[in-house]
């Protein structure tokens, strides 16, 4: 009896799973909407608060409920000190993407209501971690330096006070609105690797903090968020716009891929970095450093050499990497402001995942050895 060989999948390229009504990609005319509203409206127009409230509310906010949830937000940002001495014994040889992913384990563990999978805890765990991970990130981002943490100031909003964590001063408004506009284009992309790693894992009845765990470790991968860091490293290796082409060229006939380049549902250009790019350029104008305008102009060679030799367009993390670095953030810590803002579209997720759960389980096609006997057995 001969059998027709089931059709596969690789990487699960084309194939649709399940619903969402959280966000939506569509790549024929490069947009991407939240809850039905397009992401460059948001952009333009709200806090990055607000895009978390509606990723999870399913609605903006009025000025009460934002008032209310920006009041639960600030008030929850404090770590335990069991938490700062965990985090300050990891070694810094460790990749700041891997403290993340230890703290909210360790958040978990410390939760008492770890397992309780209704939408009220969920939601109360998500705006914990929404509040608690940036002070994680800033922590560690000064412990790399050398520097004692700054304490989170309830008196400043999201953006601001991450800045403040970090450096001890918040930048002049335009840099920080640039840093929030970063945040709502990065916060929900339909289902990409991290965000369906926290479904997989949600779907098997697992807990909260073990789904964004797992999505972490698969948004550390530079194929995946971890690409942002590379591009800035690429940048800096380029150094010049004149050495961009030499280096692609390099670069394409060793079979590397180009990070920041590329991207599995856009072919034709990613629908946010329009926006991360102007943005992006106001951050070069703004700077006093006169290393600003030269990594600029080798960004702008770079992409326009890839285009040319293959066609392929950035991505979202080609602008913010750069965009990151002229903000004065350390490379190591790219990615992980990546997390900061994913928590609302994984949370979101992982909430829909359980509302109409079935256990995520593919089938693979064997092609190993036939079946053979156990050398030895009778
Ligand atoms: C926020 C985000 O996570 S966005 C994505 C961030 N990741 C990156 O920037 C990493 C670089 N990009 C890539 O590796 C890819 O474009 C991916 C993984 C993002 C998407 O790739 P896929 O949809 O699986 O396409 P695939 O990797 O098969 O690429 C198709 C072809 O384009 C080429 N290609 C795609 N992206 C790139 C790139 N960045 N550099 C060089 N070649 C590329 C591939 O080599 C392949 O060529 P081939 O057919 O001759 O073998
Ligand atoms: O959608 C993807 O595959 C990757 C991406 O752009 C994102 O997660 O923001």
């Amino acid at each position: 009896m001969t059998t027709t060989p089931p059709e596969i999948h690789r990487g699960l390229a084309g194939v649709v799973v399940d619903t969402t009504a959280v966000s939506t990609v569509i790549a024929e005319t490069n947009s991407l909407t939240y809850r039905g509203y397009p992401v460059q409206e948001l952009a333009a127009r709200r806090s990055f608060e607000e895009v978390a409230y509606l990723l999870w509310y399913g609605d903006l906010p009025d000025a009460t409920e934002l008032r209310a949830f920006q009041a639960r937000e600030r008030a929850l940002r404090p770590l335990d000190r069991t938490t700062g001495d965990l985090l300050a014994r990891l070694p810094e040889s460790c990749h700041p993407m891997d403290v993340l992913r230890t703290a909210v384990s360790f958040f978990g563990a410390e939760d008492p209501a770890e397992d309780d999978g209704g939408t009220a805890a969920h939601r109360a765990k998500s705006l914990a971690l929404l509040a608690k991970l940036p002070v994680v990130v800033a922590a560690d981002h000064r412990r790399r330096r050398g520097l004692a943490p700054v304490l989170p100031d309830p008196g400043l909003g999201f953006a601001e006070n991450f800045f403040h964590m970090c450096f001890g001063r918040v930048p002049e408004p335009e840099v920080v609105r640039c840093f929030e506009i970063s945040l709502i284009l990065y916060a929900e992309h339909s289902f990409n690797a991290s965000t369906f790693t926290a479904r997989v894992v949600t779907s098997t009845l697992s807990d909260l903090y073990s789904a964004v765990t797992a999505a972490i470790g698969a948004l550390k991968g530079p194929l995946h968020g971890g690409a942002n860091e590379v591009v800035m490293r690429m940048l800096a290796e380029i150094g010049d716009a004149e050495r961009a082409d030499a280096w692609l060229a390099a670069a394409l006939a060793d079979r590397r891929k180009i990070m920041g380049f590329g991207h599995r549902v856009y072919k034709h250009g990613d629908s946010r970095v329009p926006v991360m790019q102007e943005a992006t350029d106001r951050l070069v104008a703004l700077s006093d450093d006169p290393g600003a305008a030269r990594l600029a102009a080798a960004h702008t060679a770079l992409r326009e050499a890839v285009l040319r030799r293959t066609g392929i367009h950035p991505n979202l993390d080609y602008p913010a990497g750069l965009a990151y670095h002229l903000m004065g953030f350390d490379i190591p810590a790219f990615t992980p402001i990546f997390v900061m803002s994913r928590i609302t579209g994984w949370t979101a997720h992982i909430t829909e995942q359980l509302a109409h759960n079935a256990l995520i389980r593919p089938l693979g096609a064997y092609n190993g050895p036939g079946q053979r006997a156990v050398p030895g057995a009778a």
